[in-house]
């Protein structure tokens, strides 16, 4: 049987770049995992293809999928449905090919409770850190604006905490790196699934564990 493929989540707030960030790193190539294709309610937009960019759906297909338990995860987002097709990721898993989903967070969260070994990394915007101590110190907005803006990188702050990684998108290619790194990184991991490591030594079964895929 081989080794199970690795769950790979990008997510992160809501025009971060997780579309950008994620189409670039696959139109570059040397992307070794399969993109989870996503179902969705909303309409195409030009030059988007059906099978491609998403599967376009129905209202009424989606939450059929949904009563059937189709779906990894789903969530509604801007009046439209977004979700995750279930069988295409069990297989690909179990084929033993990594596979790479791009969701929004509440969609991520979902994930997490189903596949905690999934690795989860969260994009955030730059500065993020700094931002509060900025908008203060900067004393330029109005408190109302100051005060909706920290609200909102304060939710998306504890949010990261859920997240195994977080990626800073400064630049988008270096957002592509970041994320690669990553990937490589947690394929050397010591898999957390092996009860008795050192008993694996003595049968020399180590040498299986970062086998290629
Ligand atoms: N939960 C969930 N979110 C998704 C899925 N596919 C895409 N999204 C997210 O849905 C949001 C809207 O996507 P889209 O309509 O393509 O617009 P855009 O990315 O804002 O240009 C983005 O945050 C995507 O990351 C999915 O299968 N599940
Ligand atoms: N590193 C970046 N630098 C500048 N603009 C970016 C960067 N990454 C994404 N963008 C821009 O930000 C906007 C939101 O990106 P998008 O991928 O749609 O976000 P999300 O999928 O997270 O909602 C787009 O206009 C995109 O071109």
């Amino acid at each position: 049987m081989p080794k199970r493929g690795m769950l790979i989540v990008l997510s992160g707030p809501s025009g971060v770049g997780k579309g950008t960030v994620r189409k670039a790193m696959f139109d570059q190539g040397g992307t070794d995992f399969q993109y989870s294709i996503s179902m969705t309610t909303r309409q195409p937009r030009d030059g988007e293809q059906n099978g491609q960019d998403y599967f376009f759906v129905s209202k009424e297909e989606f939450e059929h999928k949904i009563a059937t338990g189709g779906m990894l995860e789903y969530a509604k987002y801007v009046d439209n449905y977004y979700g995750t097709p279930l069988e295409y990721v069990q297989d690909t898993l179990a084929s033993g090919k990594d596979v790479f989903l791009e969701i929004e967070v509440n969609g991520a969260m979902q994930v997490r409770e189903k596949m905690p070994d999934g690795v989860f990394i969260f994009l955030t915007p730059p500065d993020l850190m700094a931002l509060k101590q900025r908008l203060i110190g900067r004393g330029t907005e109005s408190m109302a604006i100051i005060n909706e803006r920290i609200a909102q990188a304060e939710n998306e702050i504890k949010m990261m905490r859920n997240y195994d990684y977080a990626v800073v998108n400064d630049q988008i290619n270096l957002a592509v790196e970041r994320i690669r790194e990553i990937i490589r990184a947690e394929r050397l991991r010591v898999p957390r699934v092996y009860p008795d490591y050192a008993q694996m030594l003595e049968s020399k079964q180590v040498e299986n564990v970062n086998s290629e895929n």
